[in-house]
């Protein structure tokens, strides 16, 4: 008996559209893209500056409006809500990292940890706390405050926050764009490995091809358009492919 592995899609967006201003001030930022993200995959999203990466990792994290098409994130359609049932969903089902870490300065790593799951009035299940403490190999710092933990480690507090509610999808926009490339190693590898050990979805937006290796895949936009893309990465792919974009 053969069996197979149906692939889950999390994230969904179908031509999705984002227009800027009005007129002849009209800047098309995204012009139409269908592209979809597997769950339990790591997706990089890369492309020339002003290619459209930020602005489609907003729409598809519900951090903007669209001008035109649809977006789901697991099997909800995003595009139809409300302002107040986005902010729910997206405290329930996404998880975000940004460059510059986003830690409260007052509280333990621990605390910061925590922080999401308390604000929605959930318990961190301890079990699975206990496993991304592991993954991210914090479990020495736990009581230390920001302050007192170089940027890496702020970093992977940062991913464990992300990681601890489970959401359907974790969106990094330049995650290691703010440390020296040993930290930005670890964490990329930390973020592999969550990707791999508690079948965590993550698409990250860099401009960095070392960076983009990490994940399974990268897809490449230009001028709005998803125009390419590279399965299992190597540096030296994805700078081709982006240096072919460039000409
Ligand atoms: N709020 C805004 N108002 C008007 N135009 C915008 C706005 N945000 C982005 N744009 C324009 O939309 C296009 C895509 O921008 P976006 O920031 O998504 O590109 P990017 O690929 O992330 O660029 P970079 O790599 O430089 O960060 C650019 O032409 C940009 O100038």
């Amino acid at each position: 008996m053969t069996t197979t592995t149906q692939v889950r899609t999390a994230v969904v967006a179908r031509g999705l559209t984002k227009v800027y201003g009005q007129g002849d001030a009209a800047v098309h930022a995204l012009r139409g893209i269908d592209v979809g993200f597997a769950a339990e995959e790591f997706t990089a999203i890369m492309g020339p500056s002003g290619s459209g990466k930020s602005t489609l990792m907003h729409c598809l994290a519900g951090l903007d409006t669209v001008t035109d098409g649809q977006v789901s994130i697991g099997g909800v359609e995003i595009t139809g809500l409300n302002d107040k049932q986005l902010t729910l969903l997206r405290r329930e089902r996404v998880g975000f990292i940004f460059q510059a870490f986003n830690l409260l300065p007052t509280l333990t790593a621990e605390q910061n940890i925590r922080l999401p799951l308390e604000i929605a009035g959930r318990q961190a299940d301890q079990a699975l706390f206990d496993r991304v403490i592991e993954t991210v190999g914090l479990r020495d710092r736990l009581r230390h405050r920001p302050s007192e933990l170089s940027g890496g480690q702020q970093q992977r507090v940062a991913v464990a926050r992300a990681l601890i509610s489970k959401p359907e999808v974790i969106f990094a926009d330049e995650p290691t764009g703010n440390l020296d490339s040993r930290s930005g190693a670890e964490v990329l590898a930390f973020l592999r490995r969550s990707v791999r050990e508690l079948g965590q979805t993550i698409v990250m937006v860099t401009h960095d091809p070392v960076a983009a290796s990490y994940a399974d895949r990268v897809v490449f936009l230009r001028d709005g358009l998803l125009v390419s893309e590279v399965q299992r990465p190597t540096p030296q792919a994805v700078l081709d492919t982006l240096m072919a974009l460039e000409a």
